[in-house]
Formats: C-alpha cells, sequence, structure tokens
C-alpha cells in the first residue's frame, strides 16, 4: 500500500485527503494516478466503490492553473446526481487550492448556470444534454481544456449518450488527456472508446470477479405478486440501516415507495420523472439517514455514493450483467461489508444464472424467511428499541402513570404491551402493485439488448406492463 505523500501528490491535495480521512491510496488509485500524471490517456476498471473518482480528480487538480480563469477540465456523468457528486468530491479534494467546480445539469435553471460560468470555473462536471446545451449557446467554451474525463464511460459511450459525447468532444482541442472511468467495460465499448483516444493505456485491476467481494450476493426466487409481501418480510429480518431498493420502471417506484410508507417503513422514491428539486430532496434526506430505505429506478445504480448503505434489493432482476454489477455496488463500498439481494421469478432463474457467469461472483440461492422468523426479528428490534430507551432520559416524565399502572397491572404484561406498541405492525394496510413482465431469457449481446432501452436506464413509465420502447429516437437520453 502506498501513501499520497509517496505518490508525490502535492501538499495541499494530502491535507485535503487527510481530512477526508483516507489514510492510503486504493489500488486503483495507486496504479492511475501515476499513469495519469505523465499525461497518458486512461481506460481505468476497477471495482464499485473503489475510490475511482478521486483517482481522476487528483490528476485533474495536479494540472489545473488556478491563475487562469478558465474551464480547464470536464467530467462528463450520466446523471444528475452522480454530476453533483463528483462536483463535491472535487472541491473536497480541492478545499485547499482555490480551484471551483461547478456541476452542470438538466432541470435547474439555465440562467443560474450561465452566472455561475460566468465567474471562471476551473473544472465543470456535467451531464450530456446539458453541457451541450451550454456549448451551443456558447456560454460554455471547452477550447482550453486539457482533460476530459467520462465517468461511467462504459454508460456513457453507450447507445443513448454516444452522440452527444461525441459532440462535446469535437469542441474540445485536440491536444487533451482523456480519462475514462468505469467499474465495467464491455469489449465492444472498450473498442469503440479507443477511438476517442490516443493510445490510451488499460489500467485494470487484477480481479477475479467484477463485482466487489465485500458484497454478499444472494437471490431468492419469489412470484411476481408475492414479492412485495416478502420484501416486507425481509426488511423486518435484515432490519436494514440504510437499503436502495431497485425497480424496473417508474411506475414500479412510485407504487412500491408509496406501498412501503403505507406499511411503516420511511421510503422515498427516485427516477427521472421527478421534478430537480424532488430529486435532490429525496436524494438529501437518504444521504443524511432520513430516509432508511431509497426505491430507485437504475438512475441511481450508476455512481452514487451513499455511506451506510447496508442492502440492496434488486426488486425486479436488472436488465443484463453490467446493470447488476453497478446496482449490487451502491453497498459495500471502500471496504465496507454489504448484503445484495435478488428477486427472481420462476420464468427468470435462466436470467440470473447468466448474471452470475458474466459478474463471476457465486449468487447464492436462499429460501425465503418463515412468517415466525420475520416475527423474531421484529421482537428483538422492539426489544433493542426498548432498551435504547430505558437507558436515555425521555421516559422520566412517564415515571407516575408507570407506577400506578404497575399498582393494577401485572408487570410482564405490561412490559409486553410496550414491546408490541413498539413493534412494526406486521400484517397490515393491502397493497397493490401493478404487476411488470418478467425479464425474459438474456439476448446474446448484451449492446443489441440495450439498444431497447430508454431514457436513462430502463426506465420504462409503465402503463400495461408490457411496453418495451424500441425505436430509435426513445433511445435518446435526456440529462
Ligand atoms: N484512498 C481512500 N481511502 C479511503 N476511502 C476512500 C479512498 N478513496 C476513495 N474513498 C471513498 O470511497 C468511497 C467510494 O469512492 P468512489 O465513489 O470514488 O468509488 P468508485 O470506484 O467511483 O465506485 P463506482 O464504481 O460505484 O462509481 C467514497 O466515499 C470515497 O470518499
Ligand atoms: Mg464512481
Amino acid at each position: 500500500m502506498t501513501t499520497f505523500h509517496e505518490m508525490g501528490i502535492s501538499e495541499p491535495i494530502q491535507r485535503a485527503i487527510t481530512d477526508m480521512g483516507f489514510e492510503e491510496a486504493s489500488p486503483i488509485q495507486e496504479k492511475a494516478i501515476p499513469v495519469a500524471l505523465t499525461g497518458k490517456d486512461i481506460i481505468g476498471q476497477a471495482q464499485t466503490g473503489t475510490g475511482k473518482t478521486a483517482a481522476f480528480a487528483i490528476p485533474i487538480l495536479e494540472k489545473v492553473d488556478t491563475s487562469k480563469k478558465y474551464v480547464q477540465a470536464i467530467a462528463i456523468a450520466p446523471t444528475r446526481e452522480l454530476a453533483i457528486q463528483v462536483s463535491e468530491e472535487i472541491n473536497r479534494l480541492s478545499k485547499y487550492m482555490g480551484i471551483t467546480s461547478l456541476p452542470i445539469y438538466g432541470g435547474q435553471s439555465i440562467d443560474r448556470q450561465i452566472k455561475a460560468l460566468k465567474k471562471g470555473p476551473h473544472i465543470i462536471t456535467g451531464t450530456p444534454g446539458r453541457l451541450l446545451d451550454h456549448i451551443q449557446r456558447k456560454t460554455l467554451k471547452l477550447n482550453h481544456i486539457s482533460v476530459v474525463v467520462l465517468d461511467e464511460a462504459d454508460e456513457m459511450l453507450d447507445m443513448g449518450f454516444v452522440e452527444d459525447i461525441e459532440r462535446i468532444l469535437k469542441e474540445t482541442p485536440e491536444e487533451k488527456q482523456t480519462l475514462l472511468f468505469s467499474a465495467t467495460m464491455p469489449k465492444p465499448i472498450q473498442n469503440l472508446a479507443e477511438r476517442f483516444m490516443h493510445d490510451p493505456e488499460l489500467v485494470k485491476m487484477k480481479a477475479k470477479e467484477v463485482t466487489s467481494p465485500t458484497v454478499k450476493q444472494i437471490y431468492y426466487e419469489v412470484k411476481e405478486r408475492d414479492k412485495f409481501e416478502v420484501l416486507c418480510r425481509l426488511l423486518d429480518v435484515d432490519n436494514p440501516e440504510l437499503a436502495v431498493i431497485f425497480g424496473r420502471t417508474k411506475r414500479r417506484v412510485d407504487e412500491l415507495s408509496d406501498a412501503l410508507n403505507k406499511r411503516g417503513y420511511l421510503a422515498d422514491g427516485l427516477h427521472g420523472d421527478l421534478n430537480q428539486r424532488q430529486r435532490d430532496i429525496v436524494m438529501n434526506k437518504f444521504r443524511e439517514g432520513n430516509t432508511d430505505i431509497l426505491v430507485a429506478t437504475d438512475v441511481a445504480a450508476r455512481g452514487i455514493d451513499v455511506s451506510g448503505v447496508t442492502h440492496v434489493y434488486n426488486f425486479d432482476i436488472p436488465q443484463d450483467p453490467e446493470s447488476y454489477v453497478h446496482r449490487i455496488g451502491r453497498t459495500g463500498r471502500a471496504g465496507k461489508t454489504g448484503l445484495a439481494i435478488t428477486f427472481v421469478t420462476p420464468r427468470e432463474t435462466g436470467q440470473i444464472h447468466s448474471i452470475e457467469r458474466a459478474s463471476k461472483g457465486k449468487i447464492q440461492r436462499k429460501s425465503i424467511p418463515t412468517i415466525a422468523e420475520a416475527m423474531e426479528s421484529i421482537q428483538r428490534a422492539a426489544l433493542e428499541k426498548m432498551i435504547q430507551l430505558v437507558e436515555g432520559e425521555e421516559h422520566i416524565q412517564f415515571k407516575q402513570a408507570a407506577i400506578e399502572l404497575l399498582d393494577q397491572y401485572d408487570s410482564v404484561a405490561l412490559v409486553s404491551v410496550a414491546l408490541k406498541l413498539l413493534s412494526k405492525e406486521q400484517k397490515g394496510i393491502p397493497v397493490q402493485l401493478t404487476s411488470e413482465t418478467p425479464q425474459h431469457a438474456k439476448p446474446k449481446k448484451r449492446i443489441q439488448e440495450k439498444s431497447k432501452r430508454n431514457y436513462k436506464g430502463n426506465e420504462r413509465k409503465g402503463g400495461n406492463g408490457k411496453s418495451k420502447s424500441t425505436s430509435r429516437s426513445s433511445r435518446k437520453k435526456k440529462s
């Protein structure tokens, strides 16, 4: 293991890194940063949650000339949330440098962005659509760019984004460094990527599995109509600190988060049909731990880094192995452990096996916990809650009432009632979810499959559950 000091990283960045709590460079940082510092183009591939952001951000920061008030680097990301997150990480790393990074993404006031751009930020992170918008308005000039990063490069160069990326790259000088990072890099996309690059070096971690080894992977065979009850049972048994639940469509996400709230879980939905304000509120609440469960489409599958996510549930099986790898990578980050659970309908068993083969990890089949096991977990949680409350101060005001009750009733009965009141209602309000068409057998080629995708990772709106967008025009992604 190497320290950032040993890597010759400049002092202000080292100080910021220490503030962020990083003690040594992660393997991808150790390998990629020295190569990037030589100015070479890089295709960097390492498992989810292993610090790829800093692996490209640090070399950018070493290159930026703070005396010049124009944009010198851009990092392009597939979603708004990721563009914001990358910008924040760059700002944290550069806090002792006087470098400014600005996120530019759709759904935010363009006038406000124009004003911010006029202030001369050094680094822009953005989503393709909005970046192009500013390029066309001439409010963003890329003629002094010396580094371009494509975060989630395979997604960025996939069908939905590739034209936008080509158009953005055309605006940048020929002489520049291009850095591509992702946890997944299918060969055809890598070949495509190399067309945009000058003699790139492939910096790849030698790993047996594509998925993070700190994530335990299991699946349950569940009938479509039983999924919700099984989910609730698992949430009771697992009692996750923070969880992300992935659903196939926007409708699914809305229905699922409503249903979970009805059953007493703290859940919020995130998908591309929400306005930006709603998206920001949902993400912030989840980051701050004010909601326990984020229900999302694949819009949250890539890059999103929320520490403390202990569980990922694929309520609907992901469409392809890459989506699986990124979704489950929302847990088990920065060396922490995590659990990834996938629901597989009987017709989808072939699909889970092909995902397992492609991701080279072990996905263990388990049987659904019984109602008695769920009950036991609920009781344990209530007990823990009671102990926590007893050890606190807030119950003092109930002391007199408690003495009077104890005079009249049996103490065991009273404690049992208190425990029941602290328990989550297990049975409850009936809920109904519109059923979704199960995934069919694996398509031959991933890229062909992806060409069927709608905007933002298969975010179909729902409807009769059978809709499949196949037209070229509907593939175009917004940002
Ligand atoms: N050297 C380090 N030491 C400790 N923590 C680190 C280090 N580098 C990065 N981290 C932290 O690890 C977490 C994951 O980093 P990051 O989001 O960059 O992962 P990633 O490889 O880009 O993952 P993904 O493939 O999901 O996008 C972040 O919270 C980050 O702050
Ligand atoms: Mg990342």
